[in-house]
């Protein structure tokens, strides 16, 4: 139970709500067991009758009315109080639920971008859906069916004592019996059921991969070799579905049983006593109808109990997420309005998951308003250069700086609402063309998206399509084509006016046509704007004010377009190279 204290918050939080649960609890419970002792009550009125003891038939007729009224106005008042108690006890845990789901998606946004590449997608949304369901079913169901139990027993085991103690424990011997193997079976079903959720989550998972490469497995031709594997898993989690029903069918006849024992016993040890007249009839229904009340929260401790050990599992996992400090911390509380002057001082930086190093003593800088080029090899380390710059990362070695100021100590919000950036693989939301392109700025005018999407070369495509800007875009933007979606994305960096703006390696979607008018539209608007396009083609570098050529993460050559070319090396190799290919 040490994990689940980490609970215990909320239930101060709603200590008045569980507390009125628990009271209503109570009285329903009460209200319940009084329905045998008027029964037990009428079926020996009409027994006295029947034996003489009692005469008169109107005395014993307006009784048996009464006790009927008192039976009905019972049953009605104790159904309305179980309402209460699960309107009370299961809301709380659903608002429990809900802080919970809260409490960890705050952490998620909090987190690191690190934290998100070493965790599995399917493993985040499990502990805050599954988990935190787990843990629901303790602070709910658990609690609620825990003083189910213990005020029945109490109330029940009471009434009963005081009325037969040999009867009472003849027909509590099956009792703790049926609460233990209630609780082995609910061991049992509970791994059975692990199983068959990791069989589920892997044919999802091979499905999800399959539907984003359908491309791929349409061109090669393998869909019968994908059938194949597919059917191999679903008939694997067949197996394992049928293995587990067989434990839960067992549930039902289990507790039937154990019931029919306890009931055989009221019978038996009940008739012998009521031969020898120590018993009257009534005291027997009374009986069997008390077991039949009493059999639910005993079966119920076995399953409760196997409930909590799986809260505590999932306490676990989701505490595991919950204690994780961001390595990125924000130290700042100052605003601060940047102005986009950028250097790196003898930067190194090493992936801890990989142990790449991909930047060595990198230095270099960038005053406000000018344009960096980086070129370089796959894996040079160019894109890392921008994570730094981004503050994704921390460097352990040199110092990243803006506006002379180490990055560490600027506020790290007020970085990245300033820096407007387009990634290499843009990401676009299933939504309209124009909230696409105002993610960059939620209250932008339609004139500043039409204005955005102009220069970002985009504006002709979107009032192609009949939508218009309110085209939807399906799922990671699949109607739109490569060169379009990278559009897109730069229209929503624009859009924001930002104070440094980065371009990773994303003019490569476009032609050399429109990479030439987006980077002269850039140069219009982008005067007071730093910018850094990261490329692997000469043509978007040429007019920067400062090219740096990267190769494994060390700087190899640095100048402007006019000086490289004439300075023997990549560059000049590059440029000659994408010269001819031009030519041919
Ligand atoms: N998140 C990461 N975790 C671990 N290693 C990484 C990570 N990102 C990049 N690397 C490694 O760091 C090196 C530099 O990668 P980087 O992405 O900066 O190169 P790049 O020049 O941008 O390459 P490309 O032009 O292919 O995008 C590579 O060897 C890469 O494998």
């Amino acid at each position: 139970m040490k994990e689940l204290q980490y609970i215990n918050k909320y239930f101060s939080k709603y200590k008045w709500r569980i507390l009125i649960g628990l009271i209503i609890t109570i009285l329903s419970k009460f209200l319940a067991l009084k329905v045998p002792q008027v029964i037990g009550d009428s079926l020996n009125i009409v027994e006295d009758y029947q034996k003489g003891i009692i005469t008169n038939l109107s005395e014993v007729k307006h009784q048996l009315f009464i006790n009927i009224l008192i039976i009905i106005g019972v049953a009605l008042l104790a159904g309305f109080f179980t309402f209460l108690m699960r309107q009370t006890i299961i809301v709380t845990s659903r608002l429990i639920e809900f802080d919970l789901k809260n409490e960890i998606y705050q952490q998620y946004q909090r987190l690191s971008l690190n934290f998100y590449k070493k965790n599995r997608t399917g493993d985040l949304m499990n502990r805050i859906s599954e988990d935190v369901s787990k843990v629901r079913m303790y602070v709910g169901p658990a609690i609620m069916y825990s003083m189910n139990m213990i005020v029945l027993f109490a109330v029940g085991f009471t009434q009963m004592i005081s009325i037969d103690v040999k009867l009472t424990m003849y027909t509590l011997i099956p009792f703790p019996l049926l609460s233990i193997s209630i609780f082995v079976l609910s061991k049992v079903i509970h791994k059975r059921s692990t199983v068959v959720q990791q069989y589920l989550s892997k044919l999802t998972t091979y499905n999800q991969e399959f539907f984003s490469g359908i491309s791929v497995v349409k061109s090669y031709g393998i869909e019968k070799i994908i059938i194949k594997d597919f059917d191999k898993i679903a008939d694997e989690s067949k197996e394992k579905n049928i293995y587990l029903h067989k434990a839960n069918a067992l549930f039902f006849p289990l507790m039937i049983l154990l019931i029919g024992i306890s009931n055989l016993l009221v019978i038996y040890i009940g008739g012998q006593q009521y031969i020898n007249n120590e018993i009257q009839i009534g005291t027997i229904i009374e009986f069997m109808l008390y077991v039949n009340i009493l059999t639910w929260p005993v079966a119920v401790v076995g399953w409760v109990t196997s409930m909590i050990q799986q809260a505590e599992a999932s306490q676990l996992r989701i505490n595991e997420f919950l204690k994780q400090v961001p390595e990125i911390q924000n130290s700042a509380s100052s605003s601060t309005t940047l102005k986009g002057n950028v250097e790196f001082k003898n930067v190194s930086f090493t992936y801890d998951d990989t142990n790449i190093t991909a930047l060595k003593n990198v230095s270099f800088s960038v005053k406000q308003g000018e344009t960096l080029a980086i070129l370089g090899n796959t894996g040079s380390g160019k894109s890392t250069i921008i994570e730094l710059i981004s503050r994704l990362y921390d460097t352990k070695e040199g110092a990243v700086l803006l506006d002379h100021q180490s990055i560490k100590e600027i506020n790290l919000y007020d970085i990245r609402n300033q820096i407007g950036f387009v990634p290499q693989d843009p990401f676009l939301f299933s939504e309209s063309i124009e909230d696409n392109i105002k993610f960059g700025k939620e209250d932008a005018t339609e004139e500043e998206i039409i204005t955005a999407a102009k220069n970002a070369d985009v504006h002709k495509n979107i009032i192609d399509f009949p939508k218009g800007y309110k085209t939807i875009l399906g799922e990671r933007g699949v109607t739109l084509s490569g060169g379009q979606k990278q559009r897109v994305s730069i229209a929503r960096a624009i859009i924001k006016k930002p104070k440094i703006l980065i371009f990773d390696d994303c003019l490569s979607a476009v032609d050399t046509e429109t990479e030439e008018k987006i980077l002269s539209n850039l140069e219009r608007i982008s005067k007071n704007i730093t910018t850094f396009i990261i490329s692997h083609r000469v043509s978007s570098a040429k007019n920067a004010d400062k090219i740096i050529v990267l190769d494994e993460g060390k700087i190899i050559q640095q100048g402007t377009h006019n000086q490289l070319i004439t300075e023997d090396g990549y560059y000049k190799d590059l440029y000659q190279q994408q010269l001819l290919e031009k030519e041919m």
